[in-house]
């Protein structure tokens, strides 16, 4: 379990972090989504310790990373991935690693066949692939068979394989009953790979939700209708369970309503319809609505001849 408590993280002027509440459970991977700059790693920093708030409190397993006893056996992350010792094998580098934190040799060969590495384990780390060095820094992660494993962005850079096979691994860590929490920056991914997902943007909670939660509310179906008498057409349509919104002149996207519902009311009322079409919201749509006014650098209108950064 991590426990993260009016969280806040300034650097200077830059709020990084802003009274961020929430937790993480144990037996279910938790992703954690947000744009690019969301403080998400900053987040992941101050769990570990590595960084520390500014005000407000996490603790991991109840206590702060800094109190426990042997720490690697609490919580196992990797953070970025960062180049390893370039001269040393893969073997090498866990052991000398087990060896600083009293851990055997068994689990180090334990965590080599659990990455797959076994046919590399004795070649220098430096000349690994991105997805082998990967399985590397979630080889050490898991050397001390923590009860909390913490990934930031596992997934960046890696192959489709690559990809399911750190899914299937997450999948696996959380069915055996341990705490995993994984950020990403990808919508699409995490409604593979998690069940719960906590959003944040610009430093703040945006949603703390079930991805199923989350996959219905995007489900559903919006209607585009267009009409030359849309202003009379949105009055007849707006109830209480019915949004209205208008892009243009004389477009309106509904939800709530059926298209059949929409046709038969405006041709109950006499108004003309140019288009009546049922749009399915892509989940990666439905996460840039909720984090459209936390994007730190919005991209300008293209009319204004810049783009996103
Ligand atoms: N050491 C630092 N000094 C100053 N500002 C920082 C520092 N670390 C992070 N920030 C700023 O804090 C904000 C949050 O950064 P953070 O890296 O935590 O976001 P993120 O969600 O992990 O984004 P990304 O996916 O791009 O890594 C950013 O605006 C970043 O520029």
């Amino acid at each position: 379990m991590i426990d993260v408590t009016n969280l806040t993280k300034r650097y200077g002027d830059k709020v990084a972090v802003d009274d961020l509440t929430f937790q993480v459970r144990p037996g279910l991977v938790t992703g954690f989504l947000g744009p690019n700059g969301a403080g998400k790693s900053t987040t992941m920093r101050m769990i570990l310790g590595l960084d520390t708030p500014t005000s407000g409190s996490v603790t991991v397993g109840g206590h702060r990373y800094a109190d426990h006893a042997a720490p690697l056996r609490e919580i196992g992350a990797l953070l970025e991935a960062k180049a390893v010792h370039s001269g040393r094998t893969a073997r090498n580098h866990l052991l000398a690693m087990a060896a600083t934190h009293g851990i055997g040799r068994r689990r180090v060969d334990e965590v080599i066949d659990l990455v797959g590495l076994h046919e590399v384990a004795d070649q220098r780390a430096g000349g690994f692939s991105l997805g082998m060095g990967q399985r590397l820094g979630i080889a050490a992660a898991l050397l001390g068979d923590p009860k909390v494993v913490m990934l930031d962005e596992p997934v960046n850079g890696l192959d489709p394989d690559g990809i399911r096979w750190i899914r299937d691994l997450l999948r696996g860590l959380a069915a055996e009953g341990r705490t995993v929490f994984v950020s990403s920056h990808l919508m699409s991914e995490m409604a593979m790979t998690a069940e719960h997902l906590i959003v944040v943007g610009r430093g703040r909670l945006i949603a703390d939700v079930s991805v199923a939660e989350f996959v219905a509310q995007a489900a559903q179906d919006t209607v585009r209708v267009r009409s030359p008498q849309a202003a009379t057409l949105r009055d007849l349509l707006v109830g209480p369970d019915v949004t209205v919104t208008g892009g243009e002149p004389g477009l309106l996207e509904v939800t709530g309503l059926t298209r059949e519902q929409i046709g038969d009311r405006a041709a109950a009322a006499g108004l003309t319809l140019h288009e009546l079409s049922s749009q399915q919201t892509s989940l990666e749509e439905a996460f840039m609505t909720l984090t459209r006014d936390a994007v730190e650098y919005a991209a300008e209108p293209a009319a204004a001849g810049r783009t996103a950064r």
